[in-house]
């Protein structure tokens, strides 16, 4: 790949991650799309709970395989070093939209807080759990994240240097506020159904593993000490709770 085709490649990317991250929040709220997490027509619930945890397990298996360090050095020979995020952030999209479409709704009521003003502040939190999300990738390094700057870089025939450690912001809270604005996203449901309690209680497993099992490790081989401090000092998920492990 040029290097303009990979700026071309990166951008483009960065526009479908960002309609394929409007369309996530109107998903799981089930807002305005034509299909989302509660909507489309219902079949069998076995049928349909086999359907959405194999689609759940292929987005598990891509941002878990394509985010260790040893899948990137082989993909690296591959694919230019300047498009791996850009290419990690398009599979990503690619299985959230699989998610979107092939989604099996199981529309029974789990808990009903319509119109009451607990579901008024269970409607609050959802879209507060969104802003943690969206605030902590710009405390981190949002274009880092989303490949920008790789390929802004090597357009100007550089290498993007990497973030580096970070304890800025959420971070200095817990060491994983997007996780936590996921989690305070995805159980905020002022109804919830068997299908949205069926997403919410996998992707918290999911989370959960992924980043104290996986992420983490990468994290510590990568940064040492500092990551391992940081860990004994500040907790995961939830402000206060626990003093790290
Ligand atoms: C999708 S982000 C999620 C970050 C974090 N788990 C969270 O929930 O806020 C994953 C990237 O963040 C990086 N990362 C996570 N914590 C970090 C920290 N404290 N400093 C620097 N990079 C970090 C990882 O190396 C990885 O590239």
């Amino acid at each position: 790949m040029g290097r303009s085709i990979t700026f071309i490649y990166g951008v483009v990317t960065y526009v479908i991650f960002l309609v394929t991250f409007l369309y996530s929040i109107a998903f799981v709220g089930n807002l305005l799309v034509p299909k989302s997490i509660d909507s489309g027509t219902q079949g069998p619930v076995a049928v349909s709970i086999v359907i959405n945890l194999a689609l759940l397990s292929v987005f598990a298996l891509q941002h878990s395989i394509m985010a260790r360090p040893a899948f990137k050095r082989i993909w690296m020979k591959i694919i230019p070093r300047a498009a791996e995020r850009s290419t990690y952030i398009l599979t990503t999209c690619v299985a959230l939209i699989l998610i979107f479409v092939f989604w099996q709704p199981i529309p029974m009521p789990v808990w009903n807080l319509a119109n009451t003003l607990a579901g008024s502040v269970v409607s609050l939190l959802f879209w507060v759990g969104w802003l943690i999300v969206l605030s902590s990738t710009f405390m981190i390094d949002h274009f880092d994240l989303f490949g920008l700057k790789q390929i802004y870089a090597n357009l100007r025939t550089r290498q993007a240097t990497r973030p580096g450690f970070i304890k800025v912001g959420l971070y200095r809270l817990v060491r994983h506020p997007i996780m936590t604005g996921f989690l305070i996203a995805f159980w905020a449901a002022p109804v919830m159904t068997i299908g949205h309690l069926l997403f919410a209680v996998v992707t918290t497993g999911y989370i959960i593993i992924a980043v104290l099992h996986l992420e983490e490790k990468d994290l510590i081989a990568e940064m040492g000490d500092d990551y391992l401090e940081y860990r004994r000092e500040v907790p995961a998920f939830v402000p206060g709770f626990g003093r790290g492990q």
